[in-house]
């Protein structure tokens, strides 16, 4: 009994370690976490935003004139939101829930498993700790890679969850499908030609984040303000609430939904449009109740496409208001994937 006592004691002492090696097993928000005034949510309640409006993609499929009034509320939303929310999209509800699954077990892993060299891997892991921006560290671990075409990309994600490959990849399929309903209908009510967008869009790049519950949500940020620099972006939040929207001047939030997708316009689509359509900031705040798991993916033009605001939208009236501009070069100005820029490129 004696004898084994002290190894017990050790072993214990070793548990409470690993347990609080975890870095959001804290009390209160360590410094390194703690956002500029300006920057951090503070303390004000920022309520569900009711206004976002949420689309019934389903529609679309009834009649011509039911599809002419979706197009209309997916150009509304575009240009005075840059985000709504679709309903009734066609992805099976098991594949979205097996997903989370999926995300939450691979955010629950030991960080040994999850560390990696992302150049000769095809993904890219970073813990809290590893990610710094604007000299604070953001409450958020995360995971990105791409995601099409999936003969491509897929033998180099993750192998564990052992279920990884074949989940996320049908999940990545599912919202290709979307996105590019999505993108159609948008054409079509731009008034740009058919198939526009099935060229620039080939390039899918999967982002999916774990928000742990915070002790302080008001002094720290899981994503500082931001645009993305995709021509449209989808996210699933579950329903745990935490994506803000900069509309006029104000941070609204957009509320968790069963079963919908949050649809973004990212910067490419704006410039595409000339503008009519809005590329909006936006951020991600923490809660002290719940962990969060958000999936964006960012349907992306390739790094050789020339973007630039679409030739039928042009006349003595219409200037361009954008430059064309080479799509590597945009990223490469704007730096929108950090430190992993360039081996988000060369992997897509
Ligand atoms: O977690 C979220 O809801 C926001 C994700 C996001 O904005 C991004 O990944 O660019
Ligand atoms: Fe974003």
């Amino acid at each position: 009994m004696f004898k084994f006592a002290g190894i017990e004691e050790d072993f214990r002492a070793i548990m409470e370690i690993k347990h609080h090696s975890k870095w959001f097993n804290v009390q209160s928000v360590p410094q390194c976490y703690t956002f500029s005034p300006e920057e951090r949510p503070g303390k004000a309640p920022i309520p569900i935003c009711k206004k976002i409006p949420v689309i019934d993609l389903g529609k679309s499929l009834v009649s011509s004139s039911e599809k002419m009034e979706t197009i209309k509320q997916l150009l509304q939303a575009g240009q005075q939101f840059g985000f709504f929310q679709v309903i009734n999209h066609g992805i099976p509800e098991n594949v979205v829930t097996q997903t989370m699954s999926t995300f939450k077990e691979f955010f629950n892993m030991a960080d040994e498993q999850k560390i990696n060299v992302p150049a000769s891997k095809g993904w890219i892991y970073t813990g809290s700790e590893d990610e710094v921006k604007n000299g604070v560290h953001l409450w958020r671990d995360n995971i990105k890679h791409p995601c099409h075409p999936l003969e491509k990309c897929m033998q180099s994600w993750p192998e564990k969850p052992a279920s990884y490959r074949e989940v996320v990849g049908t999940y990545a399929a599912e919202i290709r499908k979307l996105s590019l309903t999505i993108l159609e209908l948008i054409c079509l009510g731009l008034g740009i030609e058919s198939g526009y967008f099935d060229e620039i869009s080939q390039v899918q790049l999967l982002s999916a984040n774990n928000y742990p519950a915070c002790p302080d949500p008001s002094l720290t940020l899981g994503i500082l303000k931001h645009l993305d620099p995709s021509l449209i972006t989808i996210i699933y939040q579950g329903n745990v609430s935490g994506l803000q929207v900069l509309v006029d001047g104000q941070w609204i939030c957009v509320g968790a939904l069963p079963n919908a997708f949050v649809v973004n316009i990212g910067n490419q689509l704006e410039i595409i449009s000339n503008g009519k359509l809005r590329s909006a900031e936006h951020r991600a705040v923490t809660n002290s109740r719940e962990a969060r798991t958000s999936i964006a993916i960012f349907i992306n033009p390739a790094p050789n496409c020339i973007v630039e605001p679409a030739k039928v939208l042009l006349n003595e009236y219409n200037p361009p208001l954008y430059k064309s501009i080479l799509y590597r070069d945009f990223i490469n100005a704007s730096k929108a994937f950090g430190i992993h820029t360039d081996a988000i490129q060369n992997e897509a």
